[in-house]
Formats: C-alpha cells, sequence, structure tokens
C-alpha cells in the first residue's frame, strides 16, 4: 500500500534536511517515508499561461509532485474562497465572510484541476490523505473520475454548527461533498458533532455519532486531535539554554530579570492578538505594581497579507501597541514588542522556555499548536504557566491551563496577574498533566491513529455505481472483513478516465 498526502501547499525539503526538526510537514514525510509515498499539492509558485505541468521531485522514498497555480486561481481559490469565505466561516465570524460566485468558481475549478493532474499520478492500491479547507471537493471530483481507492480527509481548522455554516451561499453542496470521504478527522468531538448535524440538516444524512450515510456512501467521522514533536520540542528548548548564540541568549540580556509574557501566532484575525494585547494593558493598569518588572513579546509573522481584513489586522496592532507603550511604559521599560517576522522552531523553544506565561488566546483556533510547544519547552523543576483560551481546540485536551474567554479582557488580565504569582508547586503539578497528555497524543500518536483508521475501515458500497462485474465484491468484503484488518476483497481503484468510470455527475456547481 502506498501513501499519497494532498495538501494545499506542499513545501519540498532541501536534500540536505534532516526530519529532525518536527512539525506537522515531517511528521507527514515521515509517514510517507516509512512504506513510500506521493505527496501532491500547489508549489508555492505562480506562473502563467493556460497549462501548469506537475513537476515530480524524488527524496529518498518520497515523491513531491508539484503544479503551480495562476495569480487568477491564487486569487479565487486560495486568497478569495479559501481564505475570505471558507477561512472566516469556519472561524465563526461571519461579519468577515466575504463570498464571491467568481472566486467559488475558481475555487471548485483547481479542485477539479488537482484532481485530474492527481488521478495521473494514482495506483490501484494507494491511500489518499487529502489535507485542509482548500479542497474539500478533492474527493467527489475523484470520485466522480472513478476512483474507488480508500480517501481520508482531515479538517484542520474548526466546523462550525449549520447556522453559521448555511450562510455560505452553496453551503449544501459543499457540505455533500464530504460523503465522497472514507474517513472524515476532526480536531475535537465538538466540530465533528457540527459537521454531523450539518450534514444531517443539510443533506439528509443518517447517522450514528460517528458513521454518515449519505444515499449510497458511509463515512466515518470522528475527532483526531492533531500533536506536536513533543521530544523534539523539549531538547530543543533545554539545548537553547545552553547555547551561546540563540535568540534568547539576546534576550535575556535585554530583559535581564523581568518576567516574560509570550505570544506566538500568525498575524491572523482568528488568534486574537490585538485583544490580547488589550488584556495585557488592562493586567497592567489592573496591577501596577507589575509595571516594569513583566514585559511581554509578541511574534507575529505576517500571514495572506494580500487579503484586506488581514492588512487591517497588521494596521490595528501596531496601533494597540504603539498606544499601550505610550500610555504605559517608561524611558527603561516597553511593556509590549510585537516583532512581525517569522522564527526558527530553535529560537521559538528558547523563547518558550525563558517566558513565565504563555499566552495562548485565540477567538477560535482548530487545535493550536504553539500552545502544546510552550509546555513541552519548559523546565520541569521551574515551569511557566499556559494561559489558554477555551475557543481553542487544544482547550479539549489542556484542562489543566488557566482556560479563559478571550473575549473578555478583564479575565485575561486576571489570569496573567493568577499566573504569575502560581506557587511552583502548583505550576509543577499542572505541568506535570499538560505534558503527560501533550507526550501521549503527539505527533507520531495522531498520525499512526489515523492512518489506521483510515486502512481498517470495512469500504462499503462506492459513491458511483461500479461496471456490474465488480458489484459482487463490496459486500463479500463487508462480511469476511475483520475489524481493524482492510478486506482483501475491496473494491480496486479505478484511476485515469478509463472507459469503466461512470457519467461524470456535478459535484459542486453553479446554477
Ligand atoms: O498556509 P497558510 O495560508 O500560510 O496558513 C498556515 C496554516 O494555517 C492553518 O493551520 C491549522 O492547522 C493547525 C495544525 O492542525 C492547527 O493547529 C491550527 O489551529 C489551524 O489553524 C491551516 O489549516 C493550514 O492549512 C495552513 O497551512
Ligand atoms: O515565527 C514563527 C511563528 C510560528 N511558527 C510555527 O507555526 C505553527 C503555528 O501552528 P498553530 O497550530 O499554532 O497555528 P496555525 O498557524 O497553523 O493556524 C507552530 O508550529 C509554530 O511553532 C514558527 O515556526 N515560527
Amino acid at each position: 500500500m502506498r501513501l499519497v498526502i494532498v495538501s494545499n501547499r506542499v513545501t519540498v525539503p532541501e536534500r540536505s534536511e534532516k526530519a529532525a526538526a518536527g512539525g506537522l510537514a515531517v511528521a507527514l514525510r515521515e509517514a510517507l517515508e516509512k512504506q513510500g509515498g506521493l505527496w501532491f499539492g500547489w508549489s508555492g509558485a505562480i506562473s502563467e499561461g493556460t497549462s501548469h505541468p506537475v513537476r515530480t521531485i524524488q527524496r529518498g522514498k518520497v515523491t513531491y509532485a508539484v503544479t503551480d497555480l495562476s495569480e487568477a486561481e491564487r486569487q479565487s481559490y486560495y486568497l478569495g474562497f479559501s481564505n475570505r469565505a471558507l477561512w472566516p466561516l469556519m472561524h465563526y465570524r461571519l461579519g468577515l465572510t466575504e463570498f464571491s460566485r467568481t472566486d467559488y468558481t475558481g475555487y471548485l475549478a483547481v479542485n477539479r484541476r488537482f484532481a485530474k493532474a492527481l488521478i495521473a499520478l494514482l495506483e490501484p492500491d494507494d491511500v489518499i490523505w487529502i489535507h485542509d479547507y482548500h479542497l474539500i471537493p478533492l474527493a467527489a471530483e475523484l470520485r466522480r473520475r472513478g476512483v474507488t481507492n480508500r480517501i481520508g480527509y482531515f479538517h484542520h481548522i474548526p466546523w462550525p454548527p449549520s447556522e453559521v455554516f448555511g450562510a455560505l451561499p452553496f453551503s449544501s453542496t459543499l457540505i455533500s461533498t464530504i460523503a465522497s470521504y472514507d474517513l472524515v478527522g476532526m480536531q475535537t468531538v465538538v466540530d465533528v458533532r457540527n459537521l454531523i448535524s450539518g450534514l444531517e440538516a443539510m443533506c439528509g444524512a443518517k447517522s450514528d455519532g460517528r458513521k454518515v450515510r449519505v444515499g449510497r456512501r458511509e463515512t466515518v467521522i470522528q475527532a483526531f486531535p492533531i500533536g506536536i514533536d513533543v521530544e523534539a520540542f523539549r531538547k530543543l528548548a533545554a539545548a537553547s539554554v545552553r547555547s551561546a548564540t540563540t535568540p534568547l541568549k539576546t534576550a535575556k540580556e535585554s530583559l535581564g530579570a523581568r518576567k516574560l509574557v509570550v505570544g506566538v501566532d500568525r498575524l491572523d484575525y482568528s488568534k486574537g492578538i490585538v485583544q490580547r494585547l488589550e488584556a495585557f494593558g488592562q493586567f497592567l493598569r489592573s496591577h501596577p505594581e507589575h509595571r516594569g518588572s513583566v514585559s511581554m513579546l509578541q511574534i507575529a509573522p505576517p500571514s495572506r497579507s494580500d487579503v484586506p481584513e488581514y492588512a487591517e489586522l497588521d494596521r490595528q496592532s501596531d496601533e494597540t501597541a504603539g498606544r499601550l507603550n505610550a500610555a504605559l511604559g517608561e524611558f527603561d521599560w516597553t511593556p509590549i514588542r510585537v516583532v512581525k517576522k517569522a522564527y526558527s522552531r530553535n529560537a521559538l523553544a528558547g523563547f518558550y522556555r525563558r517566558a513565565q506565561v504563555g499566552l495562548v488566546t485565540p477567538m477560535r483556533d482548530g487545535m493550536n499548536l504553539v500552545a502544546k510547544e510552550y509546555i513541552a519547552a519548559q523546565d520541569p523543576l521551574d515551569p511557566g504557566v499556559l494561559v489558554l483560551s477555551r475557543f481553542a481546540g487544544a482547550a479539549q485536551q489542556m484542562g489543566e491551563a488557566l482556560i479563559v474567554n478571550p473575549y473578555d479582557t478583564h479575565g485575561v488580565a486576571e489570569a496573567i496577574r493568577t499566573a504569575l504569582a502560581m506557587p511552583k508547586s502548583e505550576r509543577i503539578r499542572r505541568f506535570e498533566a499538560l505534558y503527560a497528555t501533550i507526550d501521549a497524543t503527539d505527533i507520531d500518536w495522531w498520525t499512526k491513529r489515523y492512518l489506521d483508521a483510515l486502512s481498517g475501515i470495512d469500504m462499503g458500497l462506492p459513491d458511483v455505481a461500479p461496471p456490474a462485474k465488480a458489484k459482487a465484491k463490496p459486500k463479500a468484503a463487508a462480511k469476511t472483513a475483520r475489524p481493524g484488518t482492510r478486506s482483501a476483497a475491496r473494491p480496486r481503484a479505478v484511476t485515469g478516465t478509463s472507459k469503466a468510470a461512470p457519467r461524470a455527475r456535478p459535484v459542486a456547481h453553479l446554477p
């Protein structure tokens, strides 16, 4: 069996790059390397012209297959429908959701183009694992071209209730494409519940809370909270203390004995950066005894800057930090430093280790890996305290953090005070519980659990009628298959636009 991963963006590693840096990309690459595999997606580059050939690059047992987007595709598929419609909608931000039919058409067209390109690379036994909201209709596009391979999907961001999701034009067409997957992984049980009730309400699906039946297809929808490479992060953080050259050393010199509160997020409105700066300002106003002895460092690398809402956030965060620094700072103390650049994992591990408080307060977040990285990086003998938004997926697993409501400025301000005053024994107790959780559910656990589930699923009936000769196979397979094993009699893949492939039917169309 070969694993095929599909994601919006694919980063081809340098020849010399070691897998030790950790992270999602590395974990997926490791999963591919174990059995050999293919990773398909956007190269991240833009090129013009009408044809965008697929380039393949070999790295050990992994083949990377990438295609460029045209500028029009980047605008409609990536910036437009994915990041101005789906991203705010999935993060419960109806007020920021901008729908355009042109963007939606572009989104569907890129999914169609990806499906066609991928089919040319598929082999009969491939297990396909598709990632994220950019590619929701991809399985439906593959199915309508006759692909019967196992196809899984992992949704990295939240899924809102259908009252919110239903505001999107063509929402029922889009959600119905979920039924083309065999396994759908979500970050939390709340997301699972929302997706299933959406399928019930909008597509007449029948469900037992885990398996969902839409028409002839059965899809398993389950929570698989994503993890991090805990051990790698722990080691990076421990090494940063000894290193004489890391940014941590400079930070130590510039901070002196001051305590540090750290935030690390892409510059994204879902992360609650402006609200967090306000909460830190409120903390300093309510507790003036801390002025001069605590600083906040917000690392905020720019993200999706071509989307107007992101440009506005960039302006707002500068304005807020500037205003608070002017109002509260002293000639020898700047309360807030906002650094708008990306740091290496190495440097981040050092900052996390140095910070007495990790401030992770998104307004809504699929998981939030920073929360887990902060814990992994702590000194077990003198750990810092995690202040965590109840609206991050991570809060479902990390109840021993100080859980806050990011909309409550005074509440977050009080949590900062509580964290800074927390006795060491309580800090250690909370840290040990949190570390045990993230260690038991690390990135290897996540990858294995998802892939085991995907390969253990009974394939049931395909969503499109296979040629008459092959029809008996799925039933026989269902009888003989043992739980947790793949049935030997499962339907073979139909790849390419073979003659046997059923007639295409519309997947998600504009009227
Ligand atoms: O590729 P970009 O547009 O620059 O965005 C970066 C990634 O952001 C999102 O991350 C989500 O996945 C994380 C891991 O599961 C999760 O912890 C976090 O809460 C989510 O926001 C996005 O889903 C990715 O596709 C982007 O690559
Ligand atoms: O300067 C930075 C800021 C962030 N990150 C990494 O980006 C990821 C952010 O993941 P998270 O789940 O917190 O949010 P996302 O950006 O995926 O929504 C984490 O692994 C961070 O370590 C990084 O490498 N350098």
